[in-house]
């Protein structure tokens, strides 16, 4: 489930990247903007993620660093969009590692 949310908003981050109006379309008004835009915007989605995940901690309360994390999420994958990637170029990477880290498991078993 949480794939296809991922594949469909890709997709719509594509067509905005490709056709949309950046005075109506935030997706392409950061495209219209440029990377160092993009870049700025996940920086200062990362540090309000640390700062809600902090807050988190003392409060109890996942709420804003859920709400930060997803804002982190789609701005990382507005960069992976204007880098010509999406998010299943990160998917195939961390499914390798899955992949890796299993076979690491069995190796390690058949040698004890
Ligand atoms: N998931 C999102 C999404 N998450 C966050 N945001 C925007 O990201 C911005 C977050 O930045 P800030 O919190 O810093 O808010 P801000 O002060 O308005 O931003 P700046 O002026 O500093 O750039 C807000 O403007 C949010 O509206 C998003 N904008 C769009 N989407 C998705 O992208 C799709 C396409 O959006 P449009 O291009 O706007 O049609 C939408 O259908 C949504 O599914």
């Amino acid at each position: 489930m949480a794939n296809d949310v991922l594949t469909q908003l890709c997709k719509i981050l594509e067509e905005r990247k490709q056709a949309a109006d950046p005075n109506s379309s935030y997706v392409a008004s950061l495209h219209h903007k440029g990377l160092n835009k993009i870049l700025e915007k996940v920086g200062e989605e990362a540090v309000e993620t640390v700062l809600a995940a902090k807050d988190a901690q003392s409060s109890g309360d996942n709420r804003d660093v859920i709400y930060e994390t997803a804002d982190l999420w789609f701005h990382s994958l507005v960069m992976l969009s204007h880098l010509g990637e999406d998010a299943s170029a990160v998917i195939n990477e961390l499914e390798r590692r899955f992949d890796l880290s299993g076979l690491e498991e069995k190796a390690a078993r058949n040698n004890s």
